[in-house]
């Protein structure tokens, strides 16, 4: 009979197995157990946010380690901060700016920004937005913020962003009327935003998650060189026009050394309302080629979807408005991959310093 010590070495191998569905890697050493005869208490140290997973991963666990005592689990996260491009310094209040982008507009970026911010705000990571999107900024429409929301000021100088459903959102249409001229120059709209970006006091980010313009051109290449990002994401639809524009996104972060964390193809496949049949409209290939060529992953493939366009129109991103939806499974799950991707490049593990904000 092995000792009580012994047994839970074994144990404790087991666990380091696991694969995690995340990086589709072993977990290895992140398990602690503590156990007397009738409870085993599982405790899982993460570097990414996963609350989501809590009930399935028991049952994984329950499962492998064929154990019959009373299994109790509980994930902690920690959360570090990444390098950024060219070592930017980072800004202050924010762990990590992650930019999603897309090559085109309309391929649902704005969308995909949104729930993913709020999945992984789910997850249980501190989480922000920034509504770059100067030409059509809808994040606020989308959080269900009133017509004329203003951020507060401190000290006539700091925005506050308001918060929508736990996550902080700041946005270009917080400080403009209809009457703001909409045909901003290049140098203005950068200018513009970096202001909005260095003066607003994000409280305590790991994450701020960029919805930015859409395409390639200078006003991309200008941010993607300006703003600290430690990770991009790209979304598309699998029509070939997209895949080329995101070649284009996908090879603008390559130029300015950001790493591109995965694509998410959007509108992926047609579900239909009658029999629930899931059908590729486009083919199933293209964002997997597209993230094979680059040597990225594709993160997930949501469904075009009349609950996705429907709730987000009404200001309750489907994320919060049906947690349970098989819809709200996959942005849950590109959350928790995004964050995984993000904390296991190694060669970005560094800290980076961040700029400070005095107060004068
Ligand atoms: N998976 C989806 N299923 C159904 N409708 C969707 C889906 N994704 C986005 N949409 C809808 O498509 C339209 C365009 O989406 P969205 O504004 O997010 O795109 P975008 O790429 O950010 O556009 P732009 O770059 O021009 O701002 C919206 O009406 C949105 O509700």
């Amino acid at each position: 009979m092995p000792n009580q010590a012994d047994h839970q070495q074994t144990l404790m191998s087991i666990l380091a197995k696991l694969i995690d569905d995340n990086t589709q890697q072993a977990y290895g050493d992140v398990w602690q157990i503590t156990a007397d005869d009738s409870r085993l208490h599982v405790h899982l140290a993460l570097p990414y946010a996963a609350a989501q997973e809590q009930a399935s991963l028991e049952v994984r666990i329950k499962e492998a380690l064929n154990d019959p005592r009373e299994l109790t689990l509980d994930i902690e996260h920690t959360i570090e901060q990444h390098a950024t491009q060219a070592n930017l310094p980072g800004l202050k209040g924010v762990k990590n700016v992650i930019a999603v982008a897309s090559g085109k507009g309309g391929v649902g970026k704005s969308t995909t920004t949104v729930n993913l911010a709020l999945a992984m705000a789910r997850e249980g990571a501190r989480v922000g937005i920034l509504d770059a999107d100067i030409y059509g900024p809808s994040q606020g429409m989308m959080l269900g913020f009133a017509d004329g929301t203003r951020p507060q000021v401190r000290d006539e100088k700091f925005f506050i962003p308001p918060s929508a459903h736990g996550v902080q959102v700041m946005s270009m249409a917080f400080l403009t009327t209809k009457d703001t001229p909409v045909a901003w120059r290049g140098p203005m709209v950068t200018g513009a935003l970096m202001q909005i970006l260095t003066q607003t006091d994000w409280d305590d980010l790991d994450y701020l998650f960029v919805d930015m313009p859409p395409g390639t051109g200078d006003i991309q290449l200008t941010l993607s060189q300006k703003v600290p990002v430690a990770g991009s994401v790209i979304v598309t639809t699998p029509q070939d026009i997209a895949l080329l524009d995101a070649r284009r996104g996908i090879e603008m972060f390559n130029k300015v050394k950001i790493p591109v964390l995965g694509v998410v193809e959007n509108m992926s496949t047609h579900i239909c309302s009658n029999c629930g049949h899931h059908e590729a409209i486009f083919g199933d290939e293209g964002g997997a080629s597209l993230a094979k060529e680059y040597g990225v992953n594709v993160l997930g493939k949501l469904p075009l979807s009349l609950s996705i366009r429907e709730q987000s129109d009404l200001g309750k991103p489907i994320v919060v408005n049906s947690p349970d939806s098989e819809v709200t499974g996959i942005y849950q799950s590109i959350a928790r991959q995004l964050g995984a991707t993000l904390a296991h490049q190694q060669e970005q593990q560094f800290v980076m310093p961040t700029i400070g904000m005095s107060d004068d």
